[in-house]
């Protein structure tokens, strides 16, 4: 039997047992599947009604009301009440933390005890309890506020789950590498980096630069509270842009192995959650800082002006190919899609990495050895995008790599000659919201675990992760499952699939 049989007959016996508790007869909670179902009868609740501000104002006889067990952060039982401690929608983009409290006696507290545990049990699953949160605040992320969000949005959220939170701001570009490189893995569950996705590359690069990087990179899981401009970290694993629901997301997260990438340009070696890019991305990312004033429109007038000069980026490419077929990849998502959640492959991960903890050795070498013979040279005389993604989403409503998944060993690519008309190029930018990019034919899209492209100009951009690094030639291998993230489903990202 899987572990999550188990886990799933555990709930059902849960849910059999006891699900109802009545306090004071008159008031009665009840543990449904996905909820908690409450019905109040007192005539006169001036407790309840002051605190969870969903009970009518006028004395009445009957409230009834149901609370999803994920929004469920807290419960306890304290000398004479039993308090629950929950996320309630306060916007259409927000939680805020509500309470609610019942008298109980003495006689009460067992039955009130067993009931409230299995509560608990049914509000996190499988995810850990009361996580210990190194929180790095980058003062100068995305519109400068990220210090403020945190206080508003994210750090009442994380004191109503239980977590033990320690604060530090990042201090001058690269300090959150010296602080993953130097902190203390026994001490934290996971790095929460309030910031844009370029704090979390830092972290990754910091753990990873540790003698035992395998190790910390499998014990210690990183998050993004999205404060920064793109927070493509924050969409794809928590599925929202919203502070205070990705703090939710982070209390209720589920560890889950994340594929990392080694880059290698010359002598160095540095690691890559999110994507590499060359051509168009890169350059309306990185090559628009003339335009900062425009805010997140910045890229895409970037892109579109690109566009309509039909800009190619010549290069050599080569590709570890693993999947080129678009059927075959969607089938692929789909089987890991089905995939029921197994507990074992992170523990025996965490073993594997104990026993062997240094960073694993490149399997095919850095850019500056000989070419693989088996890998497949791409014609790259007229490029106009390249972008390899280990995430689906880059940025809000821009799931360019709808089949990418988080731990299948592989990187998607996508490819599209720069010699494409202007109306197919513009016709890609709408289809990528609209989930039909994936399936257009000048859209070439590989599965692959590793490439190496050499630019032939002198100057342009490369992007990692939304970093500039040197143009210059690099080479990338992807390792399945090195790092750490906390996620929502555990398996999958919160993006649409391939259609
Ligand atoms: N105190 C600091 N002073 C200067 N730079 C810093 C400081 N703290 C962090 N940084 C740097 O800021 C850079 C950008 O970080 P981050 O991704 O958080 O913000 P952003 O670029 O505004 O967001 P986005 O990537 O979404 O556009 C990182 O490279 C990081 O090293």
């Amino acid at each position: 039997m899987s572990s999550s049989a188990s886990a799933a007959e555990q709930q059902e016996a849960r849910l059999r047992h006891d699900a109802t508790l009545v306090i004071d007869k008159a008031v009665s909670l009840t543990l449904g599947g996905d909820s908690l179902l409450i019905v109040d009868d007192r005539p006169h609740r001036k407790s309840a009604r002051g605190c969870c501000g969903l009970c009518k104002s006028k004395a009445q006889t009957k409230t009834t009301h149901a609370i999803s067990l994920y929004n469920i952060l807290d419960a306890e039982v304290r000398p004479s009440s039993l308090v629950i401690t929950y996320a309630q929608p306060s916007t259409k983009d927000d939680v805020s933390v509500a309470t609610l409290h019942y008298p109980i006696s003495e006689k009460e507290k067992p039955t009130v005890e067993a009931w409230m545990s299995n509560l608990l049990d049914l509000a996190y699953g499988t995810a850990q309890r009361r996580k210990r949160l190194k929180i790095l605040i980058n003062p100068f992320g995305g519109k400068g506020n990220a210090a403020n969000l945190y206080q508003k949005y994210a750090a009442p959220v994380f004191a109503a789950g239980r977590c033990q939170v320690d604060v530090q701001s990042t201090e001058y570009r690269g300090h959150a590498i010296q602080i993953a490189e130097q902190l203390d893995i026994d001490a934290y569950d996971a790095i929460i980096c309030c910031s844009g996705d370029g704090l979390p590359y830092e972290v990754f690069n910091g753990l990873g630069k540790r003698s035992n990087g395998r190790e910390a990179l499998a014990k210690v899981a990183v998050a993004l509270l999205p404060c920064g401009s793109g927070n493509g970290m924050t969409w794809n694993c928590l599925g929202t842009g919203s502070n205070s629901i990705a703090a939710l997301a982070i209390v209720k997260g589920l560890r889950t192995p994340l594929d990392l990438v080694s880059v290698t340009q010359q002598n160095t070696r540095t690691l890559s959650f999110l994507s590499q890019s060359f051509g168009i991305v890169a350059e309306s990312d990185l090559g628009t800082d003339n335009i900062r004033w425009m805010g997140a429109q910045r890229f895409t007038y970037g892109f579109l002006v690109r566009l309509l000069q039909r800009t190619i980026w010549p290069c050599d490419l080569a590709i570890k190919v693993e999947m080129d077929d678009k059927k075959v990849i969607k089938e692929h998502y789909a089987a890991f899609k089905a995939r029921e959640e197994d507990l074992l492959v992170d523990q025996n991960r965490l073993e594997a990495a104990k026993q062997s903890p240094a960073l694993p050795e490149l399997q095919y070498g850095t850019v500056q050895d000989d070419l693989p013979q088996d890998w497949e040279v791409v014609p790259g005389e007229t490029m106009g995008n390249f972008y390899a993604g280990n995430m689906a989403i880059m940025s809000k409503d821009t799931n360019f790599f709808p089949a990418s998944l988080p731990n299948d060993g592989l990187m998607d690519i996508v490819t599209i000659d720069g010699t494409v008309s202007r109306i197919t190029s513009v016709k890609m930018m709408t289809e990528i919201e609209s989930g039909g990019f994936f399936d257009m034919d000048d859209v070439k899209m590989r599965k692959a675990s590793a490439y190496r492209l050499v630019p032939h100009q002198k100057e342009g951009y490369i992007s990692v992760d939304g970093e500039q690094v040197p143009f210059e030639a690099f080479q990338c291998e992807i390792h399945q499952g090195l790092g750490t993230v906390l996620s929502k489903s555990g398996r999958v990202y919160e993006a649409d699939g391939p259609r």
